[in-house]
């Protein structure tokens, strides 16, 4: 399944008119933007971290699923607008509103723009893992190796 409907809260009435509905910017796009919800350009010195709303949240309900916020490339690479926390994880019960920790890692002052894409939402499948202990597994071609245990070429 490609398409499925999620709840969505509108936080801020901004959003949908002055500071875009987050959409799919292709048809075959895995992220959707997420826009920085503020008040007022926010500028970011290098090294500092702030949490930016986005002014929507999302109940994503189903446990099969949960999402993931993912910087942008295009920031990141030119700008070292990065995540604080590398990697935003949105569980299924969250129902507080999506917040962008943004990390600028440059080495340049930059200003976050209101309106501004600053990550992407990404929905995945998830698998809840139980447990079964037991005392070996049956025998892999890994094994135990690890960390570059392949070689390097
Ligand atoms: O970039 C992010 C990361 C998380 N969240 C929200 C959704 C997520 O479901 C909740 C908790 O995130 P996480 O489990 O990663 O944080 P925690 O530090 O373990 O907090 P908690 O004790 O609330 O689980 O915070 C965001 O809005 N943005
Ligand atoms: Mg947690």
């Amino acid at each position: 399944m490609t398409r499925q409907t999620f709840q969505v809260r509108i936080l801020d009435p901004r959003i949908g008119d002055s500071i875009a509905f987050p959409e799919y910017a292709t048809a075959g796009s895995a992220g959707l933007d997420l826009r920085a919800c503020l008040d007022e350009p926010l500028t970011l010195k290098p090294g500092d971290t702030q949490l930016i709303r986005t002014g929507l949240s999302i109940h994503i309900a189903d446990p099969s699923l949960a999402a993931m916020i993912l910087p942008r490339s295009g920031l990141g690479h030119k700008h070292g607008i990065v995540l604080g926390n590398l990697v935003g994880l949105i569980d299924s019960d969250y129902q507080g509103e999506l917040m962008v920790s943004c990390w600028n890692r440059g080495q340049s002052d930059f200003t976050v723009d209101v309106g501004e894409r600053l990550a992407q939402l990404v929905l995945v499948p998830v698998v809840q893992a139980d447990f079964e202990v037991v005392e070996s597994f049956d025998a892999s071609v890994r094994g135990a190796g690890g960390f570059g245990s392949t070689g390097t070429l």
